[in-house]
């Protein structure tokens, strides 16, 4: 099933971008207002938006394509004047889509204001009727409030319940069933107050600049994986697959690194990952490079076995970066191997609805290129609940407690950003 459901005012639109300083708008969560704030950051360049000129839902396994084809026809509509000519300059939307297919509710969104800056460029955007008056440059808002009094508690299963979950998805695999899967639990925080989604993004943002950090219609977190990205042409996606924690001694942790990068367990996790961003994306690209071994990718909290993939794309001109991740979705990160197998047994056993974690997060612009990362160290935000999640890579060799505490770590930037 699948359905599709637009909100806007009627037409017609002129996006406008004119070049800002980028000293106007040093720090760009700063500007975002409270209500309608949307954001994709990563080591300050990115983008911010607010207000909404348009937006649709959409759902079931058409919601990429019924997304994709209310934006261009959303653009057949408008006009677009754009002085900048940076990728995420000109109009863009913003969107997080649903993990499964059912119910797969996802989202896209047009905001009135945006603020974009790369580099040494900055701009601002906006949408609006033809004789609406534009904005002057955005200035930095109220400092939000940490949330107060938060409490966590278990979400859909408590750890053992889970680490049985992750038993029995080992005992399929050793039954040849498949080779991976990933799976997920989620954790339950609630402030006294409805929590101002803005703290954690700003800490967020603060804490992980290597991360993407994010912010669509209540679904918030701070990445490390890059399922696609395509600018002028150029397709890259970061994998990840394989994790291990930190222990705060840089010596110990380095020495972990060298031992992740020998992992088998680990390895095995992270070729089956790779292989299926590679497969996916090869139909799509007329060169491609695949590095033969991944890296090792430090963040505060975990270390991840890390492949950037590159290609050459020879269909930008029918495909946008939206369809490229549908046809990405559901990696071996998220999802397993064979594809399948892996996602009926994630129905079957997890216990949860992952909504839209683990989905496509990112944006589009005018030309379809577009960054969409996967919704991971994520949570959505609702009044004053906040909803986390973590999932784990599950191979024949691994060990419940092991995952536990694996995915207890990549609960951590989430649950420290609600921190004061
Ligand atoms: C599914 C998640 O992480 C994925 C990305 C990196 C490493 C992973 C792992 O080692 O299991 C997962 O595949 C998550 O953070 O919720």
């Amino acid at each position: 099933m699948s359905s599709s459901q637009a909100v806007e005012p009627q037409g017609p639109w002129v996006a406008r971008t004119v070049a800002l300083e980028p000293r106007d708008v040093d720090v760009l969560v700063d500007l975002l207002p409270r209500e309608q704030a949307v954001a994709w950051l990563r080591r300050g360049d990115g983008l911010v938006g607010w207000g909404r000129a348009a937006a649709t839902r959409t759902s079931g396994a058409t919601r990429f394509a019924d997304a994709d084809k209310w934006w261009s026809e959303l653009l057949a509509r408008t006009a677009v004047h754009d002085d900048v000519e940076e990728p995420g300059s000109g109009m863009v939307a913003f969107g997080s889509f649903g993990f499964a297919d059912e119910p797969g509710d996802s989202v896209l969104v047009v905001p009135r204001v945006v603020v974009g800056r790369r580099g040494d460029r900055a701009w601002l955007t906006t949408v609006g009727t033809p004789d609406e008056d534009r904005p002057a440059v955005p200035q930095p808002t109220d400092t939000p409030r940490p949330p107060l009094g938060v409490v966590f508690a278990d979400g859909a299963l408590n750890g053992d319940e889970w680490m049985s979950v992750v038993a029995e998805a080992v005992g399929r695999i050793a039954a040849g069933d498949l080779e991976k899967v990933v799976l997920a639990r989620d954790l339950v925080a609630t402030a006294e107050e409805p929590v101002d989604v803005r703290w954690p993004l700003r800490r967020l943002a603060a804490a992980y600049p290597m991360c993407w950090t994010f912010h669509v219609d209540g679904l918030f977190g701070a990445t490390p994986e890059m399922l696609v990205r395509r600018e002028r042409g150029l397709v890259t996606s970061r994998v990840l697959a394989g994790t291990i924690r930190r222990t705060g001694d840089d010596d110990r942790d380095l020495a972990l690194a060298a031992t992740l990068a020998r992992s088998s367990k680990d390895l095995e996790e992270h070729e089956y990952a790779v292989r299926s961003v590679a497969d996916a994306l090869e139909p799509h690209c007329s060169s491609m490079s695949v590095p033969d071994a991944p890296f090792v990718l430090h963040l505060p909290n975990v270390m991840h076995l890390a492949t950037d993939v590159n290609g050459v794309v020879h269909d930008a001109a029918t495909v946008s970066s939206l369809r490229l991740a549908e046809s990405l979705h559901p990696s071996a990160a998220v999802g397993g191997t064979p594809t399948g197998v892996a996602t009926a047994l994630i129905d079957e056993v997890e216990g949860l609805d992952r909504g839209r974690y683990a989905g496509p997060v990112g944006w589009i612009d005018a030309a379809g290129d577009g960054e969409w990362g996967l919704a991971l160290r994520a949570a959505t935000v609702d009044g004053p609940t906040v909803r986390l999640y973590a999932g784990c890579g599950v191979v024949a060799s691994s060990d419940p407690e092991d995952e536990l505490a694996e995915s207890q770590a990549k609960l951590v930037p989430v649950r420290d950003a609600l921190g004061s």
